[in-house]
């Protein structure tokens, strides 16, 4: 038996119920399940206009009937087992043609290997931009079969952000793909965001700023070339006041990052494809050390208060610096993109990727436009290199330099920063220090390395002399 409505989803918390508004809004009928009943049935009384457009159900049997055929069914439940679970519920009541879309944050690997069980059509799709995007308009990352992908690209089409009318959704390649651009897309987040929370802190234990100025400062960037989500929520956070206390909220709330792992999955799979992403890590890192509280109050007592107060960096230094620190996450972000794409023989769309982030997700900004402009026009560059970015950086990589030199000599934390600037200075550095590294690996495991005539395989004295006194 099937039913009237075009698509289904299962899942009603904070994305669930705000995609299944904005499906119904953009005309679809949709039906809807969700574990805990009641909420079902709060959603539905909720609905107001849009209530035509979408059919409740208490029971999987009643939502699976609901559905028009070959069915669409949107997961939005959180990642991992409950995922599986939900699958595992589902299937028995499907048909062989039925497609199944996971649209939470799952991990790509999990999302290969639910196409390969090959227990019936399946779409990983990311989706980005908060609850207020799924309401309003994600931006939509999908991986999986191009005709699965067509039997509901009209959908995702209509409910994601437009950019001048250009949806920000696309199929990024098979399987994982989707999940995987979704996966790094975070990882950019953690870095920008770690990056935005570092100059938030030089702003206000070096510069001694409140935190209405510390906004207005933010405020003011997102009229700039720093205009971003990011940029426009750190000042409206940074202003806003705790209900209760009337205090600015900012300095009630535990300096503890929270996260759900996206971040750290980057991090892992970067080292899995050599792609060095340094300001990812020390994100990662950051959240990390950001937990212990204790350790850290340990510390303050043995060494005393890390920040010191200093005379302060003019704030258009600390704008560029903060841009420079931006493109290098961004490059590095694209890089790990194009090193999934050599492994694993996708093809991800770089250009289309950034025209894709450029409104919905959390990391849209204004530079996400010169960004798609620069990696169409040179495919397969990193970021950092091509000429529009390469111009940028020579100009504020000197403003990163002096935030990073200054913060360190006053005790201000900026780990990724400081890596965006290690990493700026290691791509720009024909001749590094490796040599040492293989001389040593030589020295002491007869690793061998590459002369600089060409020759490989090549090995230091002690190699003859099978390591005498002397070497
Ligand atoms: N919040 C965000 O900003 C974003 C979240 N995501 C991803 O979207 C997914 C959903 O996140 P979000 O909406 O924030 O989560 P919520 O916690 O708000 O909602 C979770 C939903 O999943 C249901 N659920 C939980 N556990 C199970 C289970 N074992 N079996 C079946 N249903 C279950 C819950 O039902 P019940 O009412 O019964 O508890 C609820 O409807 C996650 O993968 C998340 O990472 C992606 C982008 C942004
Ligand atoms: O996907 C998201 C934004 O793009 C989610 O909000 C995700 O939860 C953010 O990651 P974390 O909770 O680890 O900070």
């Amino acid at each position: 038996m099937s039913g009237h409505a075009r698509i289904g989803l299962i899942g009603l918390g904070t994305m669930g119920a705000a995609l299944a508004s904005n499906i119904a809004e953009k005309g679809f009928d949709v039906a809807v399940f969700n574990r805990t009943t009641q909420v079902t049935r709060d959603f539905a009384e909720n609905a107001g206009d849009l209530a035509p457009k979408i059919t409740p159900t208490e029971t999987l049997d009643d939502f699976v009937a609901a559905l028009s055929s070959p069915r669409a069914i949107i997961l939005m439940v959180p990642a991992g087992d409950p995922v599986d679970a939900q699958i595992e519920a589902l299937r028995p009541l499907l048909d062989d043609d039925d497609l199944i879309i996971d649209c939470g944050n799952a991990n790509f690997h999990d999302t290969d290997r639910r196409v390969d069980a090959h227990t019936g059509p399946f779409l990983g799709v990311g989706v980005s931009g908060g609850e207020e995007g799924a309401r309003h308009g994600p931006s939509i990352m999908a991986g999986g079969d191009t005709e699965y992908w067509g039997r509901v690209e009209d959908i995702m089409t209509a409910i994601a952000a437009k950019h001048d009318g250009d949806p920000c959704a696309a199929l990024m390649g098979p399987g994982g793909a989707g999940h995987f651009v979704k996966m790094v897309h975070n990882g950019i987040e953690y870095a920008d965001m770690q990056m935005i929370a570092e100059v938030y802190g030089i702003l206000r234990d070096g510069h001694g700023m409140d935190y209405d100025a510390i906004g207005d400062i933010f405020a003011a960037w997102n009229k700039g070339p720093l205009e971003s989500y990011l940029i426009e929520i750190s000042g409206k956070v940074a202003h806003a006041r705790d209900v209760a206390t009337g205090k600015p909220l900012l300095s009630v709330i535990v300096d503890a990052a929270g996260q759900k792992g996206t971040g750290r999955w980057t991090v892992i799979e970067a080292q899995h494809r050599l792609a060095p992403v340094p300001a990812i890590e020390a994100a990662v890192v950051a959240r990390n050390l950001s937990a212990r509280l204790q350790e850290r109050a340990k510390g303050q007592s043995i060494f005393g208060a890390a920040p010191q107060a200093w005379d302060g960096l003019d704030h258009t230094t600390l704008e560029q610096g903060l841009m420079a620190g931006k493109i290098l996450c961004y490059a590095q972000g694209f890089e790990m993109l194009s090193a999934a794409t050599r492994d694993f023989g996708w093809d991800l769309p770089m250009a289309r990727i950034a025209q894709i982030w450029r409104e919905g997700c959390i990391i849209r900004s204004s530079m996400l436009d010169e960004m798609a402009t620069a990696l169409d026009a040179a495919p397969g560059v990193n970021l950092m290199f091509t000429d529009h970015f390469a111009a940028i950086l020579k100009d504020t990589h000197g403003a990163l330099r002096q935030v990073v030199a200054q913060a360190a000599l006053n005790g201000h934390p900026v780990p990724a920063l400081s890596s965006g600037l290690a990493y700026f200075d290691m791509m720009r550095t024909a001749r590094g220090t490796a040599d040492m590294i293989q001389g040593q690996r030589d020295f002491f495991g007869l690793h061998g390395f590459v002369h600089v005539n060409g020759t490989d395989d090549q090995h230091g004295p002690w190699a003859k002399e099978a390591c005498d006194p002397h070497c």
